[in-house]
């Protein structure tokens, strides 16, 4: 690859798309171009004024990122070039950052640097609602650093909140919540805000970007809580032309991964099943599979399915081939490097 090549990502700096983007491109030799939503990423890749693209798409407590879903999909045929060609895994430890309460400013200065590097013991306080996936919610993982009675709106990312739930529902139960671009960007609009009654969800890293206190660390609800994010690039040449030689190995195989988009006859019984059974005929391994509305009419779905394998395999290629048969239609949206294949 190129020098000074153009990487654009979902920004701003300190989002956890920064830190995957990061680990995936040295800065040294590219220039990274921070964006404002996933959609201005795809955008960028599309029209060629980034060389490559990073977005979140999938996240181990909370799911799908149905944005990234929704633009490989492409109702409105705006990035039809998009392919995947990488993958990599950020572990996501959520922070609340804010300002601490006036009054524990003035009664307690001490405890202020132990708020900024979030070391401060734990004090609890708040109500919990049991869910079923948490009949007891008083066991968060994460106690507040301080008193949290004065902060009124919180904001971060929509994918933050479905993974911080019980911290959220035992310590900032009702509280106001406002959907914002990034966690990154959450932390910026709380360092701007002068009321000091809001918070942020947001990274540790977002902390020593914006000066803001730590409230609390660590309020994810799984220990392992981490997101997958894509590389994508635009789609060349190379990438259907038939590549003969490709190992067929089973090891081979595992070493890839691979990502579709179908449509089927919404009415046939059985069309999805017919799709399906054309991979396993193949003896490919389906690793996910993700319906989202294909935008043709109400209900109708389009289905992405991620699997092992690359294009230019055999049994890949074949799958291509038997699809057509069966599915309305079809998209191949990318091969590249399982990062996951080591710990297999
Ligand atoms: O908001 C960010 O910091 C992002 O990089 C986006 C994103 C996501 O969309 O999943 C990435 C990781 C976390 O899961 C939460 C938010």
């Amino acid at each position: 690859m190129q020098s000074h090549e153009q990487i654009a990502y979902l920004g701003p700096k300190a989002s956890y798309t920064h830190q995957a983007t990061l680990s995936a491109f040295d800065s040294d030799n590219y220039t990274f171009s921070p964006q404002t939503t996933i959609e201005d990423v795809f955008s960028q890749v599309q029209s060629g004024k980034a060389n490559f693209g990073v977005v979140p798409f999938e996240n181990s407590t909370n799911g799908s990122v149905v944005f990234t879903l929704d633009l490989f999909a492409d109702q409105s045929a705006k990035h039809p070039d998009i392919v995947v060609c990488g993958e990599r895994y950020v572990e996501v430890h959520h922070c609340l950052l804010g300002h601490p309460a006036a009054s524990s400013q003035a009664h307690a200065p001490a405890s202020t640097k132990a708020l900024r590097d979030g070391t401060r013991s734990p004090s609890s306080s708040g109500h919990a609602t049991p869910r079923p996936g948490n009949p007891n919610p008083t066991n968060s993982r994460a106690a507040p650093l301080t008193d949290l009675s004065h902060i009124k709106k919180l904001y971060s990312h929509p994918q933050a909140w479905g993974q911080c739930k019980t911290f959220l529902s035992c310590y900032l139960k009702g509280v106001e919540r406002q959907d914002v671009s990034s966690t990154s960007r959450a932390a910026e609009l709380v360092a701007a805000d002068e009321t000091n009654t809001t918070a942020a969800i947001s990274s540790g890293i977002a902390a020593q970007m914006t000066g803001l206190d730590f409230l609390a660390r660590d309020i994810e609800d799984d220990k392992d809580n981490a997101t997958r994010f894509f590389i994508i690039r635009r789609r060349s040449l190379e990438d259907t032309s038939p590549s003969p030689d490709e190992e067929n190995s089973q090891e081979h195989t595992r070493a890839y991964k691979s990502l579709l988009s179908f449509t089927v006859s919404h009415t046939d019984a059985g069309a999805l099943a017919d799709a399906l059974a054309v991979f396993k005929t193949q003896g490919i391994n389906l690793t996910s599979i993700n319906p989202r509305p294909s935008g043709e009419a109400p209900w109708h779905y389009m289905f992405f399915v991620e699997f092992s394998g690359r294009r230019g395999q055999a049994a890949v290629d074949d799958t291509l081939t038997g699809l057509d048969n069966v599915v309305r239609s079809w998209r191949w949206l990318g091969s590249w490097e399982n990062a996951l294949q080591q710990k297999q």
